[in-house]
């Protein structure tokens, strides 16, 4: 409401200013770049959470940031697995992925978990376009086995991403839009295949150059000993990630490869924070503490 102000409401309205204020040197740094965000299938706790995100990823188009959605879908795919009465397991932290599961995480995550972010989005303004790896031939996969116990087991139709055709998400950005890809795509036969995304958010992050990789999850960050509350970890070099990944449990372990990747290929910083807090990603880009865990190359 406009109108007069008391003492305390000035004080109020001096903090937001102040809030406001401390973004610029943030805003002047990443005006202009492109930000992958990975945004996991447990962090879509509640409507609020998934609207507090889709609004976060409109601010951050309309302050110059260009962001990319790479969303999961895990827990979705798995309670549509059982709502149909179809087994489903993972191993080493990966989906076993048959034809008729592979479907079923299409179905999921291109007509389901992608449609409804794509909407959230788009109640601001028409900014969101989804796509899935078929779009466009924006990935082509190959077939990967997962690792149990140091040896490689096959899996099935689980790919990992072999080719990123840029062109597919840069012509989006370039028109101002916000691309939300689901991880699904072809292998060089045009089979269907299941791509974890936090393994395709970091290779489509190394493909865009982007700035930065941001994880969201519905842990605070990266612990060395988890659960220990006191070894959340606020930043550690590609180096040290590398050394502590063997260590890691299942659902870290893609997401910490993917950090690793990015890093390695190039983006300046990967980032883990925790999707349950609302706004969490505009804590971590616009305030100098930083949220969660923080990846850099040195
Ligand atoms: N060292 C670790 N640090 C943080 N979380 C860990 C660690 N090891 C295992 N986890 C587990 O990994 C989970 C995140 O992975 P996942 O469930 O696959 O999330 P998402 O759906 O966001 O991809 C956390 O909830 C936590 O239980
Ligand atoms: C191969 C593989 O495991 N694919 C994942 C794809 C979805 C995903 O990665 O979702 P989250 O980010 O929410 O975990 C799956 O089938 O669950």
């Amino acid at each position: 409401m406009r109108g007069r102000m008391n003492g305390r409401d000035l004080g109020i309205a001096l903090g937001k200013a102040n809030t406001l204020i401390e973004a610029l040197p943030w805003l002047e740094r990443f005006s202009g770049s492109t930000l992958v965000v990975k945004y996991g299938g447990n962090a879509m706790i509640d409507n609020e959470l998934k609207r507090a995100f889709a609004a976060d990823m409109v601010f951050l188009r309309h302050v110059g940031i260009k962001p990319v959605v790479v969303h999961g879908g895990g827990p979705q795919i798995s309670a549509m697995l059982k709502r149909l009465g179809i087994a489903s397991e993972f191993k080493g932290g990966l989906r076993v992925t048959t034809p008729e599961t592979a479907d079923v995480v299409r179905m999921v995550l291109v007509g389901q978990v992608g449609r409804e972010l794509v909407g959230l989005m788009n109640e601001h303004g028409p900014h969101a376009v989804g796509m899935s790896g078929e779009d466009a031939g924006l990935f082509t996969a190959v077939r990967r086995p997962a690792i149990v116990d140091g040896a490689p087991v096959d899996i099935g139709q689980v790919g990992d991403v072999e080719h990123v055709n840029v062109s597919a998400v840069a012509d989006l950005i370039a028109a101002g839009r916000i691309p939300v890809v689901s991880t699904v795509a072809p292998d060089a036969d045009g089979v269907l295949h299941n791509l974890n995304a936090d393994t395709a958010a970091g290779a489509l992050a190394v493909a865009l150059q982007a700035r930065k990789l941001v994880v969201l999850t519905d842990v605070e960050g990266l612990y060395r000993n988890y659960p220990d509350p006191e070894s959340l970890i606020a930043q550690l070099t590609a180096d040290e990630l590398a050394e502590l990944l063997p260590s890691l449990e299942a659902g870290m372990v893609p997401k910490m490869e993917a950090c690793l990747r990015a890093v390695k290929g190039g983006v300046p910083a990967a980032h883990v924070v925790d999707g349950r807090v609302p706004h969490s990603l505009l804590l971590e880009v616009f305030t100098s503490e930083g949220f969660g865990t923080m990846v850099v190359a040195q």
